[in-house]
């Protein structure tokens, strides 16, 4: 309570509530617009742009064509696939490497994929990325055909390595190095966030 010179009690003064509503609705709504966006595929997309955008492709130039590496008896290549220069390995190898897709094996669940952890001959510990059967749209197949294309052209130290790829028998399958103990998600964004 406040006393004016004349001594009469003067009840406390408030904000204006327009302000007071003006300030508050705008903050909470860019508050909550930050946490969603924090939290929504675009981040993860922007951050890859990023990075691709901040390191250009280094062209490999030596590497053997896909084409090279097709066995006669398997599928023909997506036409994509042939504009890159890939290592492909072949179906068995994959199936001993993960123990017959074993669900022992499994390390991660995708939205069109399950990931294994295997042994490679030639590549050593692998993660596996099988598609599965279900989700394989033509777009998914375009996907992956341009994830071997793009990923055959990059190095970086924040992006997994795409070591060969698999696909025959109707598979999809993309082997990449094994990233040991920690979420993908974590060397992903950890050096976007250090910058
Ligand atoms: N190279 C890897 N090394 C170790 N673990 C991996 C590797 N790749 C994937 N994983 C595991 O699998 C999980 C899912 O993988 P990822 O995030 O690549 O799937 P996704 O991109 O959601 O799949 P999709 O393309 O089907 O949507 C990861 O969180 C991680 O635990």
């Amino acid at each position: 309570v406040i006393h004016t010179p004349h001594g009469e009690a003067q009840p406390p003064k408030s904000f204006p509530t327009g302000i007071v509503i003006g300030v508050t609705v705008p903050l909470v709504t860019i508050i909550l617009a930050l946490v969603a966006f924090w939290f929504s595929p675009w981040r993860r997309r922007w951050n890859r742009e990023r990075i691709l955008v901040d390191n250009p492709p280094r062209v490999v130039h030596n590497a053997p064509r896909v084409v090279d590496n097709v066995a006669p008896d398997s599928h023909p290549p997506n036409l994509a696939l042939l504009t890159t220069s890939f290592p492909a390995v072949g179906l068995p190898a994959v199936v001993q490497a993960t123990g017959n897709f074993s669900e022992a094996n499994i390390i991660g669940k995708g939205g069109f994929s399950v990931i294994y952890k295997g042994e490679l001959d030639g590549y050593g510990t692998v993660a596996v990325k099988r598609l599965k059967q279900d989700s394989l749209s033509e777009k998914i197949k375009g996907d992956y055909a341009r994830e071997i294309v793009l990923m055959s052209r990059f190095t970086h130290a924040n992006l997994v390595k795409l070591l060969c790829y698999c696909q025959e028998n109707a598979e999809c399958i993309l082997v990449y190095e094994f990233m040991r103990n920690r979420s993908l998600n974590l060397y992903i964004f950890a050096t976007v966030r250090r910058r």
